[in-house]
């Protein structure tokens, strides 16, 4: 098992640009042990951030993809038959806690509120998960941490969290870089010229701008990095910007065309 938490080091370091003074922030709450919710919008450095603060902290990192058919078994763990008989196998929040890790739950809105709520006595002076079907109450490791992604933009009256769980986080907020943070981004992600980069994010706030009018979501940081990517593999920027943002992003024709036309300003 404890070879198993190995397989979750972050060995080498993610680069991460620092937008902010979130780097800082999140090492306070860590030292408090303040559990951490990262808010923003889809592609914005959440992942990377938290595999980069991982690294930094020198913390094994468990990683969990939240959505509406989790069930808190799921999280904490369960039986399970084998040739020798029943064995429990933890969950990866009891893992983590366990074992010391920092346990990322991302997009944990999207999981049932019956699951998110075991979180609960974790996340208070208690830091403690109890295991009912195998009648364990487990203590977490000093080093435990938890962290969650929330994307402000998909909540709904329906889907969100409860205050109850709100109140027990501490916040960072994120969303779009300022530009020329972006280009940094997009050049060192993507590998090309500044001036290829310095093109995509202007493409990327102008496509922003269509947000609420018929776009859902903003472009990401995320789909810059992959037009950037396409065409340092020698793609022709308007077929990379097309491929990597347009054609992902709406399948409405009006819009497509809006964007095809920024992309047309730059390239
Ligand atoms: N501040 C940043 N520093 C370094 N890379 C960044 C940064 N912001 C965005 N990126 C780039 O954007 C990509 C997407 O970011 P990431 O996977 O962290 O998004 P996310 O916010 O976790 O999205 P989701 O909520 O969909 O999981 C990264 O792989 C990285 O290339």
């Amino acid at each position: 098992m404890k070879d198993m938490i190995e397989d979750h080091r972050v060995i080498a370091e993610p680069w991460y640009r620092p937008l902010a003074d979130e780097v800082a922030l999140f090492e306070a709450a860590y030292a408090a042990r303040m559990p951490v919710m990262l808010k923003g919008p889809t592609g914005c450095g959440k992942t990377r951030f938290v595999e980069h603060m991982a690294w930094r902290l020198g913390k094994p990192l468990v990683t969990v993809a939240c959505n509406e058919d989790m069930t808190a078994s799921d999280l904490v763990g369960r039986f399970l038959l084998d040739a020798s008989g029943t064995r429990w196998q933890d969950g990866p929040l009891a893992f983590a806690a366990r074992h010391g890790a920092i346990c990322y739950l991302d997009e944990i809105v999207e999981a049932r509120q019956d699951t998110t709520v075991v979180i609960h006595p974790l996340t208070d002076g208690r830091r403690v998960l109890p295991l009912e079907k195998k009648g364990e109450l487990l203590k977490a490791h000093p080093d435990f941490h938890l962290v969650i992604s929330y994307n402000p933009g998909y909540q709904s009256l329906m889907k969100d969290l409860k205050q109850s769980t709100k109140q027990r986080f501490g916040a960072l907020d994120f969303s779009w870089p300022e530009a020329r943070v972006e280009v940094e981004i997009v050049a060192h992600e993507a590998g090309v010229e500044t001036a290829t980069a310095e093109k995509l994010v202007d493409i990327g706030a102008r496509a922003r701008n269509l947000k609420g009018h018929g776009l859902d979501e903003g472009v990401s940081t995320r789909m810059l990095v992959h037009a950037g990517q396409l065409i340092a593999r020698g793609v022709a920027p308007i077929a990379a910007c097309t491929m990597a943002i347009t054609r992902p992003i709406t399948d409405d024709m009006d819009m497509r065309d809006a964007l095809d036309a920024a992309v047309a300003t730059f390239f």
